[in-house]
């Protein structure tokens, strides 16, 4: 299986329109894939907090329109990163969209984890609920946003739902770049998955994103990695590697559930 990260630079100088446009283009050149990954509110920027509600759309709005039409165009299955999306209840999301190569929605995920604390996407955007796992003819992929990278529990949630791939759209600031590495390797070692993990170049917003997109494997091993720059980022991967390595190495299988602490908490 081919899968192209395409880490797309977000700098304040090119309009939402014309990325899109852009964005569209390189996908349709992903023919030779058969998954395109595209990063997390790559239309704004994920800090440029003052764009999600001005740049907001419907679910099926016009982010989605372009990037099915370019899945179907190239053939592939697109995870076409995040939108700020206006929900029907009023509020805002960061969704994912995941387009089939006929460019149908296979499935769509808001981001559970938000980011920012007191401010910023943390009080702008609402929580997703649930967790999103698809179908492909050669794995099963696990939906996530970004922050979602920290917290291991949604991981485990996902491959406890048979997800094999775990996708990770992200706009990851260069300053915790090295947690990004490291975290994106941990879940790919811990839950005995490939983790395709996808982020932004550029500057938005004057925070300098990380770039360094990953592919790790389920042992562990990184299959290939950006710089710091736009760049597509291809790499071939063989999706038996799950089983296999879920095999050889049955740790998943010795997991203790329902663990307490006798007496309670101290
Ligand atoms: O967890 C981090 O360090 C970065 C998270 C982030 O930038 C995001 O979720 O938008």
């Amino acid at each position: 299986m081919r899968a192209s990260l395409i880490q797309v630079a977000v700098d304040e100088g090119e309009s939402v329109q014309d990325r899109r446009a852009r964005v569209a283009a390189l996908v349709r050149e992903r023919r030779d894939s058969d998954l395109v990954v595209l990063p997390e509110l790559w239309t704004t920027g994920a800090f440029a907090y003052d764009l999600f509600d001005t740049e907001s759309e419907p679910l099926r709005g016009t982010t989605y329109d372009v990037m099915a039409d370019a899945a179907r165009d190239a053939g592939v299955w697109l995870h076409a990163g995040s939108i700020p999306e206006r929900g029907s209840d009023g509020s805002l999301y960061n969704t994912s969209l995941l387009f089939s190569p006929s460019g149908g929605l296979a499935a769509s995920y808001r981001k559970i984890h938000r980011f920012g604390f007191d401010k910023g996407e943390a009080v702008l955007m609402g929580a997703g609920q649930a967790l999103v796992t698809a179908a492909l003819p050669e794995t099963v992929l696990g939906l996530a946003t970004c922050y979602d990278l920290r917290f291991p529990e949604l991981f485990r949630g996902l491959v406890d739902a048979g997800a094999e791939t775990l996708v990770l759209s992200a706009g990851w600031p260069e300053r915790r770049r090295s947690h990004w590495t490291l975290l994106a390797q941990a879940r790919a070692v811990e839950n005995q998955s490939f983790v395709l993990a996808c982020g932004t170049a550029g500057t938005h917003a004057g925070v300098p994103q990380a770039g360094h997109s990953i592919v790790v494997d389920p042992w562990g091993e990184v299959l290939g990695e950006a710089g710091a720059d736009e760049e597509v980022l291809t790499v071939d991967l063989d999706p038996a590697k799950v089983a296999q390595t879920r095999e050889v190495f049955p740790a998943l299988k010795d997991r203790q559930l329902g663990l307490t602490v006798p007496g309670g908490a101290v």
